[in-house]
């Protein structure tokens, strides 16, 4: 996406689930730059990201359950500018083929993707 320089971003957040608390306390933190764009969450990272900094979150389904795959499709139609995706490198997921799919589209279509929380800084600072 352009740097639109105030123009809203479509924003997914995503953390397995050792990576959840660091994202929670991420997002509070750039509460306020967040809270500029639209958020769109899996299940339960959006239910974690919305109790703990009250901002609005699109839920879709939980991850496993295909969540994933939603905000795949999402990127593959457009309608998805960022994705903050912290990924734990130190667990093995059931459904790892939905987390290469979402990451594999996430780069094909060049959307903005950070997959830890310094990229994740240097992401929002560009917004
Ligand atoms: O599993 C996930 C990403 O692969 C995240 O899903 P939840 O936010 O529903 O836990």
């Amino acid at each position: 996406m352009e740097n639109g320089e105030g123009s809203m971003a479509r924003i997914g957040l995503v953390a397995h689930d050792d990576k959840k608390d660091e994202l929670c306390i991420w997002a509070e933190h750039h509460k306020h730059k967040l809270g500029q764009h639209e958020l769109w969450g899996t299940g339960t990272t959006g239910s974690r990201v919305m109790a703990a900094t009250g901002m609005e979150v699109t839920r879709l389904k939980s991850g496993p359950l295909g969540g994933d795959q939603q905000l795949g499709a999402m990127i593959a139609e457009g309608k998805l500018d960022v994705l903050i995706f912290f990924i734990d490198p130190l667990s093995a997921q059931p459904h790892d083929v939905d987390v290469k799919a979402l990451t594999r589209l996430a780069t094909l279509y060049d959307v903005l993707f950070a997959n830890n929380k310094s990229t994740a800084d240097a992401v929002l600072a560009y917004l």
